[in-house]
């Protein structure tokens, strides 16, 4: 392991591509571990779950649900998990109708019969200190609790939801109940989460911290731009690392972090892992896990708000017989939280002045707190934005050409509301979890119709509500057909003189690279949803 094999592996970011490439692939035997056990008897399960689940649910039906209720702190379970009571605690109808009513839709080439979802934290098969955790959340949110029955199960899962709908929760309580289950031995990388930016991977260990607080399991997070000395102690030892590509293949290489124990996988915002701008560290990180194509026991999970096509052939390289999990409609979506608001303009010089005005009105109204993101395309670009806003409103920046101590403080600064105007590229597009952030403004339209949904969905998150305003000029006629598309799914008002550049969606071509993949499908599978 010691031995290097990248030159120079810079960090990751959705502005920097990184360079260090070529590590060769190791044929790495995969230890088996308990969780193999786990995964087995979840796949073995879907076969007798069917047999089964028919005559618990007869036996079962009836009015069970109500017993339930306000049973969610788990005061009485102690350290004795439920097992897939999921299935058992509240009546099959009362799952069939959330299934229906979130528009909970599966793709499973296992079975014809979905788990249904969860409905309550206290049917959660897991441990009380893993509850206290969830403590500040009255019940799952779709994506949590159309997830969980198959992560628990150990079954690998695509999940698709909308930004700000808990995906990190999703795939952070069974990675967390799998670390629990496993025997005290030596502390070695059991989980396994890669982000696309810094800040979302600070962002999320931060969270999986939070779940943990109650727990010994020891957390890293490891990232470019930032000392490698420190994170590597944090590192050893650490039963989770959460990490963007670049800096963990480097401190694999090193021989720092050791990923031959991962049994569990995290691929978060999982699109954008997979494209082309990071495919290849992906490949070489996986290749570092245990594969269960040759018996190797790993649950890998990949959770985004979109799924374009040029992905999936990909991703199914990575999985094993995922069931693909998603909220609401198949196609690209925004958030129905999220007002969006398109201004056409005819001219990229009218764009100043009317973000001014628009800022200047919104501040105005603004309640204590509330936050303005404006989204532009280049790092240039948010440098000379952020110099014109920050002489008006005390605007800060977040950009791949500042260190990571100034984008680390420029956020800070932003959450705390320090500064209550964000100019930041793509950089802070996905993921990012920043309380009242009422408005985001997309100077630039972004590259992809995806990154415009992520951009968007940084305000309207948790069942808040939120507006989106873009600038569209005549530069950015090529995105006009799927703008429409996005708009008329999350029934928006569409501006009239967008049709004028047409409706037609081009073939999808990856942004960040220009090949065009077919869409691969994974093992044929059949499409449940309830309706
Ligand atoms: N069950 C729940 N009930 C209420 N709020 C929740 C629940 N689970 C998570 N949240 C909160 O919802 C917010 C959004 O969660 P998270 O950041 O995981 O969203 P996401 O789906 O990953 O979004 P994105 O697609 O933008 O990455 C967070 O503040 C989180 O604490």
């Amino acid at each position: 392991m010691g031995k290097r094999s990248i030159k120079e592996v810079k960090d990751t970011d959705l502005e920097k591509k990184v360079e260090g490439e070529n590590v060769k692939p190791k044929e790495k035997k995969s230890s088996k571990h308990e969780h193999k056990k786990q995964k087995k008897t979840s796949e073995k399960s879907d076969k007798k779950k069917k047999d089964k689940k028919e005559k618990k649910r007869k036996e079962k039906s009836e009015a069970e649900s109500t017993s339930q209720e306000g049973e969610s702190n788990g005061e009485e379970e102690k350290t004795t998990p439920k097992q897939d009571s999921s299935q058992s605690t509240t009546n099959e109808a009362a799952r069939k109708e959330y299934a229906k009513e979130h528009e909970i839709n599966y793709l499973d080439p296992l079975s014809k019969t979905p788990l249904l979802p969860l409905l309550d934290f206290s049917e959660l098969p897991i441990h009380d200190n893993l509850r206290l955790g969830l403590k500040n959340f009255k019940d799952p949110t779709p994506i949590q609790a159309a997830s969980w029955p198959y992560l628990f199960a150990g079954r690998d899962v695509v999940g698709i939801a909308e930004t700000g709908s808990g995906k990190t929760v999703a795939f952070g309580i069974p990675a967390l109940q799998y670390l629990q289950n496993l025997p005290k031995e030596k502390p070695t990388t059991r989980i396994l989460v890669v982000s696309p930016t810094r800040e979302l991977a600070i962002q999320t260990y931060e969270n999986i911290k939070g779940l943990t607080s109650d727990t010994m399991f020891k957390v890293a997070v490891v990232y470019g731009g930032a000392p490698k000395n420190e994170q590597v102690r944090a590192a050893r030892d650490a039963s989770v690392i959460i990490g963007t590509p670049g800096r963990l293949l480097d401190l694999i290489n090193d021989g720092a972090v050791d990923c031959s124990n991962v049994g569990y996988l995290v691929l978060d915002e999982a699109d954008r892992m997979l494209d082309t701008g990071f495919e290849q560290d992906i490949r070489n990180i996986i290749s570092q896990t245990p594969d269960p194509l040759k018996g190797g026991a790993r649950q890998t999970v990949f959770y985004s708000a979109t799924w374009p096509e040029s992905v999936r052939s990909l991703a199914a390289t990575f999985l094993k017989d995922p069931v693909k999990i998603t909220i609401g409609s198949d196609e690209l979506s925004a958030s129905q939280n999220i007002t969006q608001i398109v201004e056409l303009l005819n001219d990229s010089r009218e764009k100043e002045r009317t973000l001014i005005n628009i800022i200047s009105k919104n501040l105005a109204s603004a309640k204590q707190g509330d936050k303005i993101l404006v989204f532009v395309l280049y790092k240039k670009e948010a440098a000379r934005v952020e110099n014109t806003l920050a002489r008006r409103f005390n605007a800060v920046g977040i950009h791949g050409d500042m260190s990571q101590g100034a984008r680390i403080q420029a956020l800070e600064s932003f959450k705390s509301n320090k500064s209550p105007v964000l100019v930041a590229t793509d950089v802070a597009a996905r993921g990012l979890d920043i309380p009242k952030v009422q408005l985001v403004i997309n100077v630039t339209f972004p590259l992809t119709i995806e990154d415009y949904i992520h951009r968007i969905g940084r305000t309207g998150r948790a069942n808040t509500k939120g507006v989106a305003h873009t600038f569209f000029t005549p530069e950015d006629k090529s995105h006009a057909g799927e703008l429409i598309n996005v708009l008329r799914q999350a029934k928006q008002e569409i501006p009239e003189g967008l049709y004028k550049y047409g409706t037609a969606v081009k073939p999808k071509v990856n942004a960040y690279g220009s090949r065009i993949t077919n869409d691969a499908p994974m093992k044929a599978a059949t499409k449940i949803t309830f309706d």
